[in-house]
């Protein structure tokens, strides 16, 4: 028997599933530019650039201002609440600009994480209570997806069952608010990759957080097709002494994906966690090259690598626009190619793209 109380009416489906599938398609994927104040704070600090509004939104304006054709490789970009609203030196607010291209907009949903009391310094995630209007003035504001990234790490007794089950259980929550307000949810449990494991553990991990993710959404009756994933690749830890080809870590990710990721679900966008630019465009090529059944578009949900060398170059100053976006295109047509299965590295990178972008404990 059907199920008797629908949450969703088969218009509401159709809408999600197309946009979902309309941001993973022909080797598009994300541009996660949905830093936080303080995130961005970060990045801007290393590249010694003030933190302030007017600093993130020129670096931004620089991005979303790019040649058309970046809708090519692009197919959504997040952005964070301040941006949704910001416009170009025009006064066109950004959000125009990327539809115009034809890129479909999406919102940072979740409001940082908060303890667990009782674990080895686990988290949870906040920003459920008033999540309802939010989505529903974020859609009227024009965007089409969300985002909520759940933290979970590798440690002594972690992640423990508490963190996994109150993550996936937040995780449904959280998409089921979205697809009733027509929001697209991207799912984001982020296995981090602090600490000395090995690829193996991290793999045993993940597989484990998936399943229970994947459990809780369809405790919460969340339709799986007006979804996308957004999860870590399965990688040694950042102090792990053994080192992996991307080959090995294409098989342990794929792997871990097919045991616990319905096919119904129409894309894996994957966060790039602190990889080099180079090594997360490698990573994901070699993914799509991976010989096990991939029912799922394998795509990119990039922040730190689709930005660190358009930082590098642009520096705060405007007289380096030509160079950013030539930087952040770069990076953009790679990655693309690589969802396809069809990267190739040519020769000798530049150093800004083959350093790691590790941050540790980045929990927010
Ligand atoms: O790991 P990356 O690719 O740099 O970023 C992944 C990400 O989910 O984490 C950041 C912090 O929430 C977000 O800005 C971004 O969307």
């Amino acid at each position: 028997m059907a199920h008797q109380f629908p949450a969703l009416t088969s218009e509401q489906k159709k809408a999600l599933s197309e946009t979902a599938r309309r941001i993973v398609a022909n080797g598009k994927g994300i541009l996660a530019a949905d830093e936080s104040v303080g995130t961005m704070g970060n990045r801007l600090q290393r590249i010694k650039v003030e933190n302030t509004e007017e600093n993130r939104r020129q670096f931004r304006e620089l991005l979303f201002t790019v040649d058309s054709s970046v809708s090519q490789s692009i197919g959504g970009v997040i952005l964070f609440h301040e941006t949704l609203y910001q416009k170009d030196g025009q006064g066109k607010l950004f959000r125009d600009i990327l539809k115009e291209k034809g890129i479909v907009v999406g919102i940072k949903l979740d409001q940082g994480v908060a303890p667990l009391a009782g674990t080895n310094k686990e988290t949870t995630v906040q920003g459920l209570d008033g999540l309802s209007e939010r989505c529903a003035q974020y859609k009227k504001d024009g965007a089409d997806f969300g985002k909520w990234r759940a933290v979970l790490k590798i440690d002594n007794q972690c992640p423990s069952h508490l963190a996994i089950q109150e993550n996936a259980n937040t995780l449904a929550r959280y998409a089921s608010i979205c697809q009733q307000n027509g929001l697209v949810p991207i799912v984001e449990p982020e296995v981090i990759p602090d600490g000395s494991h090995d690829m193996e553990h991290c793999q045993y991990v993940t597989e484990k957080v998936l399943a229970a993710v994947y459990k809780a959404l369809n405790d919460h009756h969340v339709y799986l097709e007006g979804t996308l994933l957004k999860p870590n690749m399965v990688t040694a830890g950042h102090a792990c002494t053994k080192k992996y080809t991307p080959e090995q870590v294409a098989m342990a990710t794929v792997t871990a994906l097919h045991r616990t990721v319905p096919a119904a679900v129409p894309g894996i966008c994957f966060l790039s966690g602190g990889m080099s630019e180079e090594d997360a465009t490698l990573n994901l090529n070699a993914i799509n090259l991976c010989p096990l059944p991939k029912p799922w578009k394998l795509s990119f949900s990039y922040g730190r690598a689709l930005q660190a060398s358009a930082l590098a170059a642009w520096g705060g100053k405007a007289e380096n626009k030509k160079a950013t976006q030539e930087a952040f295109m770069k990076r953009a047509l790679a990655n693309s190619q690589a969802a396809k299965g069809q990267y190739v590295h040519m020769g000798s990178s530049d150093s800004a793209s083959t350093q790691s972008l590790f941050t540790a404990s980045y929990t927010y």
